[in-house]
Order: structure tokens, then C-alpha cells, then sequence
């Protein structure tokens, strides 16, 4: 059994880099497809999500070579199927992300069908219901998608009903080769659509608006492979800020690598909780708030709060000066890992999707379990500055998506250790 052990009360100082967004990077190596040839992609980042997407598309054909450990060179000119099979798109969702490129390649996709996930049902009908819109036909059988468009793909208005990102990327790159022009309205706006957005067009996609509710994509003939850097992952950098604002000592923690600009809402939150920090040029500088204020926060797309973010937060607000309110509104299963901080001594009550947080004044290292990737990392932060040691388990969690996450604390100077301990089951 792997664990992660972090003992607390040791002050943080000094710098982190963040890697590549996790969200950015698998969209743009499903998006290499669309361009056949070889894409160079940059700034990735060395986490088991991506090691998915490289199955996933070397299942379809597709030749990988990883130039360094942040460098893949994706080289999609012999790829020569269209199917994403149900052990990897059970390991991961994010695996349909390739149902729009392989439909704008090849007018038809066979996707095994995602089903649930440990944060809620997930379903993915927006995703069809535009793609229909554009022209394509699906059927269902033996727990798979088969879409196909005979006709080709044909450009569309496609209202969504809620802004989602998978359903808006996946719209994105079907409708980069339909004829004719698509307008998405009510799209997500999320910093890694733009990333996505980039560099289709730099591959020499027509599409505008890309940010906005209305994204506008005219649809062209072909597209070429590029060099493209992934963004700074804006999710690892709030972990780390509020890793910060827990437990930095009195220089502060240096957080690099990303723009400040995507993580707005979250600054503004942690200002109002007693954050101070300071812009740098590739990121900020945070220090450590001695009582946090209690907060208020509802999570939505952006540029509202993240829902990815949400647990880091409540973390902290765990440790407030009165009484939290957090409310989550985009995945009903996202309060898992509060049961477990209630474990190291938190007071949490959940009603509904409403989490009401009564501040305590220290937390105690328990044996906790991850229950999924943002609350595993959220409970290593609680670890920080609990007293004692505290142990997270099921931390394959953990390395979907923060690389070395380990290794970035202890360079802060935490004392964090990756365990391998017998498993309790086995006696
Ligand atoms: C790999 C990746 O980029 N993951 C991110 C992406 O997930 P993902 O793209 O799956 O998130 P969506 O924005 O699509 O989902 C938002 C909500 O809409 C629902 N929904 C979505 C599509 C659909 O067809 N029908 C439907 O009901 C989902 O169940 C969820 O409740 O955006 C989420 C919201 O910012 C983030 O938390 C995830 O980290
Ligand atoms: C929910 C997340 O990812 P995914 O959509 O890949 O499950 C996340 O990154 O917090």
C-alpha cells in the first residue's frame, strides 16, 4: 500500500515550479490527431493522466517519442483507428476528449462509455447532443458510442446548457474540419479552452471568441502539426498557495510557472480569508495567514471558483476563525474527502451540496484516505499543519494529475515521505 506521510509543523519557504495543466495538455494531445504528422507538444506534464492519453492514442495508431521528460512529440500520420477502449476511459474520462478530434479525422468514433466516476455521474449528453447538431449520428451498444458522420461534419449554432468544458473542447475540435461555420454559445471559457483554442489555429484552425460565452469556428480543409507549450497549471499553483498561506514561514513560498490572471476568483477568496501575496512575474509570492477568516464560496465555471480548488480551500477554512459556508455546484460527489478531514479533527457538516465548515483551532495527523485527486492533495495540506504525522492512502489519486508532489513539499521544505507499507488486507 502507497502512502504518503507528511509530518507536520514544518515551515515552508523557498520556490515551486508548476508543471504543465493537466487539463490543457490531454486536450491538446487528443487535438494532435486533427493535424496529421508530427506535433511537438512542451511544458507537459509528467503525471499518470498523461501516460493515459499516450495509451489511448497509441491504441489508434498514434507514435509518441518523449523527447525529455516534459517534451512528447506526438506524430499522428499513421494513426489508423478510431476506437477508445473501456480500460482506458474507465481509468480516465478525459479519454472522450478524442471523440471530436477522431470524428474532424475521420468522420467516426467508437468511445467506450465513460459511466460514473468517484465525484458523480458525469454524464457526457451535451457532448452528443452538439455534435449531432454538426451532423453526426450516434448509436449505443455493449457499453459503447459509435458515432459516425457519412456526410461529413457540417457546421452549426449549438446552444449548451450548461457551460461544460468537455462538451465545449470536443465541439471545438470536431467543428475545426466541418464545412461551413459553428457558433457555440454558452461555452465553457476555461484558460485551457484558450490553450486548445491557440493552438488549433496556430495548426491554422479559424476559430475566434475562444475565452467567451460565443465561440465562433469556421470550419477548414486541413490542419499541420506545430510546436505548442502547454499553459502553467493554474489548479497545482492554488495547491501551492494554499499549502502557503497554511504553513509558509515569514519570507513566504514563491509560486512559479503559471498566470495569476486564471486563478482570479481563488485570490480573491483567499484575500478575503487574510492571504497577502505578491505578483511576480510567472507567478506570486503568498505568506502564511495566521487565523484565517471564515469564508463564503459557491464554485462555478470560470472565471467563477473552481471546483477543482474546492477542497484545497476547505482545508484551510478548516482552521478559520468562525464559520465557513462552501457550496458546490458542478460535481454532487466533491465533499468526500471532508469525512476524512473530519477524521484529523475538523468540524464539517454537509447538507446537501452545501459543506458548513465551524473553524477549529489545530488538527490532529490521523490515517486518512484519498478519495479522489484535488482531496488527496487537499488532505496532504491539512497534514502540513496538523500535529503528528498524518498518512494518505490511495494516492495514485495524487499522481493523476501534480507531478512529484512529494518532491515539490519536501524542496519547500515540509517533511513528506512516499511510503510503501504492507496493505492491512493482506493479513
Ligand atoms: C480533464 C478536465 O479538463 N477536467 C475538468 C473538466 O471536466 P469536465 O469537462 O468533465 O467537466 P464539465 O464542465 O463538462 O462538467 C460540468 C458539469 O456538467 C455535467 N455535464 C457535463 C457534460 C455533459 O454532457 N453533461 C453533463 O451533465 C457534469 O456531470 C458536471 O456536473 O472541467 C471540470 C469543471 O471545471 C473540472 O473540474 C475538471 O477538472
Ligand atoms: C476533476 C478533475 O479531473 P477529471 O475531470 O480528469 O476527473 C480535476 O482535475 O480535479
Amino acid at each position: 500500500m502507497n502512502i504518503i506521510r507528511v509530518h507536520g509543523g514544518h515551515a515552508l519557504e523557498g520556490a515551486v515550479e508548476v508543471s504543465g495543466a493537466k487539463n490543457s495538455a490531454l486536450k491538446l494531445m487528443a487535438a494532435t490527431l486533427l493535424a496529421p504528422g508530427a506535433t511537438t507538444l512542451t511544458n507537459v506534464p509528467n503525471i499518470s493522466d498523461v501516460h493515459v492519453m499516450g495509451k489511448v492514442l497509441k491504441g489508434l495508431g498514434v507514435r509518441i517519442d518523449v523527447l525529455d521528460e516534459h517534451t512528447l512529440r506526438i506524430d499522428t500520420s499513421t494513426a489508423d483507428s478510431w476506437e477508445a477502449p473501456y480500460e482506458l476511459v474507465a481509468k480516465m474520462r478525459a479519454s472522450t476528449a478524442v471523440m471530436g478530434p477522431l470524428l474532424g479525422r475521420f468522420g467516426r468514433a467508437k468511445i467506450a462509455m465513460p459511466g460514473g466516476c468517484n465525484l458523480g455521474a458525469r454524464k457526457i449528453d451535451m457532448h452528443i447532443l452538439g455534435l449531432e447538431a454538426l451532423g453526426v449520428n450516434f448509436d449505443t451498444d455493449h457499453g459503447y458510442i459509435h458515432a459516425a458522420a457519412p456526410d461529413g461534419l457540417t457546421g452549426s449554432m449549438v446552444s449548451l446548457e450548461f457551460a461544460s468544458v468537455g462538451a465545449t473542447e470536443n465541439l471545438i475540435m470536431a467543428a475545426v474540419r466541418a464545412r461551413g461555420t459553428t457558433i457555440i454559445d454558452n461555452a465553457a471559457r476555461e484558460p485551457e479552452i484558450v490553450d486548445l483554442a491557440n493552438m488549433l489555429n496556430e495548426m491554422g484552425a479559424k476559430i475566434t471568441g475562444a475565452g467567451t460565452p460565443v465561440v465562433t469556428i469556421e470550419g477548414v480543409e486541413e490542419l499541420h502539426p506545430v510546436e505548442h507549450r502547454v499553459i502553467g497549471d493554474r489548479i497545482e499553483a492554488g495547491t501551492f498557495v494554499v499549502a502557503a498561506a497554511l504553513a509558509a514561514g515569514d519570507a513566504g513560498v514563491e509560486v512559479l510557472g503559471f498566470s495569476p490572471v486564471h486563478l482570479g476568483m481563488v485570490f480573491k477568496k483567499l484575500e478575503l480569508m487574510g492571504l497577502r501575496y505578491e505578483r511576480l512575474e510567472s507567478g506570486v509570492r503568498a505568506w502564511r495567514i495566521d487565523r484565517p477568516a471564515p469564508t463564503d464560496i459557491q464554485t462555478l465555471p470560470f472565471p467563477g471558483f473552481p471546483t477543482d480548488m474546492q477542497a484545497q480551500v476547505m482545508a484551510l477554512a478548516a482552521l478559520a476563525d468562525g464559520v465557513s459556508v462552501i457550496t458546490e455546484n458542478i460535481f454532487e460527489n466533491r465533499f468526500m474527502f471532508a469525512s476524512e478531514l473530519v477524521r484529523m479533527g475538523a468540524n464539517i457538516r454537509i447538507e446537501s451540496h452545501h459543506a458548513i465548515v465551524h473553524g477549529v483551532e489545530r488538527l490532529s495527523g490521523a490515517e486518512v484516505v484519498s478519495p479522489d485527486l484535488r482531496g488527496g492533495a487537499a488532505l496532504v495540506l491539512a497534514g502540513l499543519v496538523a500535529d503528528g504525522f498524518t498518512d494518505v492512502s490511495a494516492t495514485h489519486h495524487i499522481r493523476r494529475g501534480y507531478e512529484r508532489f512529494v518532491d515539490k513539499l519536501t524542496g519547500l521544505g515540509a517533511k513528506v515521505e512516499s511510503l510503501s507499507l504492507p496493505d492491512p488486507e493482506d493479513d
